[in-house]
């Protein structure tokens, strides 16, 4: 199939991942379309993040297929399905705390352009490193705090450099899993205007527990229970459907 032929950006069938006796994921299908929101939710232990880590490439499935943009990536490892776009946002955990928030975008615009890590400078003496690094942080509305060292950085500051950082790659799709985990009220109202601002410019996926911010964003949303994927639809289909009621939201978020 071209790649001019799908509506999808990401078309993932039958996915399963098994844990010794557990299966995190059991024959689910996902679709996202090109430019559209599509938020996956679901209680704890549903299989989110373990769908989130087959469709990245960090685990291989041990069924099912994945497209992207048409192409067969199922057998592609990490690397390749970010060299075509499919980028899963970097975590906390791979922020240098020790370097400024700039020299940490133009270490991931860096690694895009295929240069080696020992050849490293910082990005303030290199234009081609610094330009690229400096637009990603005025999209996430981070340029500011350009010169700041990232360990100095507030925790919801920290997660808009995550996404900095995977801008860098140059995505046409972002999978977000829990971008507003740990942050305040205020800071998640930022970070929804963020994903708001990219929404429509990238295709994304997001795992979030925020269902206010979850419901606000989506165009679509599945819902994820034991590993399968229960019901897709609109929030206001989502909100409305029994068994979703029944399996996750409860009677409140009616
Ligand atoms: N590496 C692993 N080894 C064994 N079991 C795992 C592993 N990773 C996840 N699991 C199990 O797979 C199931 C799904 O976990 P997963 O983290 O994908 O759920 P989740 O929906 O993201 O949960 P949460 O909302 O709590 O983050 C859980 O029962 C979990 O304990």
């Amino acid at each position: 199939m071209s790649t001019t032929d799908t509506p999808w950006a990401l078309e993932a069938r039958g996915l399963v991942k098994r844990y010794g006796q557990l299966v995190a994921t059991d024959h689910a299908d996902i679709c996202v379309a090109k430019g559209e929101l599509h938020a996956l939710i679901g209680p704890n232990g549903a299989g989110k993040t373990t769908l989130i880590k087959q469709l990245s490439g960090e685990i291989f499935s041990d069924q099912g297929q994945i497209r992207f943009h048409g192409a067969d990536i199922t057998r592609m490892p990490i690397h390749q399905r970010a060299h075509r776009g499919l980028v899963r946002s970097y975590q906390i955990t791979s922020i240098f705390e020790e370097m400024s928030v700039i020299d940490n975008v133009a270490l991931a615009v860096q690694a895009l352009q295929g240069h080696s890590f020992r050849f490293w400078r910082p990005a303030a003496s290199d234009a081609r490193l610094r330009e690229p690094a400096f637009r990603c942080l005025e999209r996430v509305r981070l340029a500011h705090r350009a010169s700041v060292l990232a360990g100095n950085l507030a925790h919801g500051e920290k997660r808009q450099l995550e996404i900095a950082m995977t801008l860098a790659a140059e995505p046409s799709m972002l999978l977000l899993d829990e971008p507003m985990a740990g942050m305040s009220p205020e800071e998640s109202g930022q970070m929804v205007e963020l994903l708001q601002a990219l929404k429509g410019e990238h295709s994304i996926l997001l795992v979030e527990h925020d269902m206010d911010a979850v419901f606000s964003l989506s165009d679509r949303l599945t819902v994820l229970v034991y590993g399968k994927p229960l019901v897709t639809g609109t929030a206001a289909e989502i909100r409305n459907d029994q068994r979703v009621r029944e399996a996750y939201l409860g009677e409140e978020a009616a």
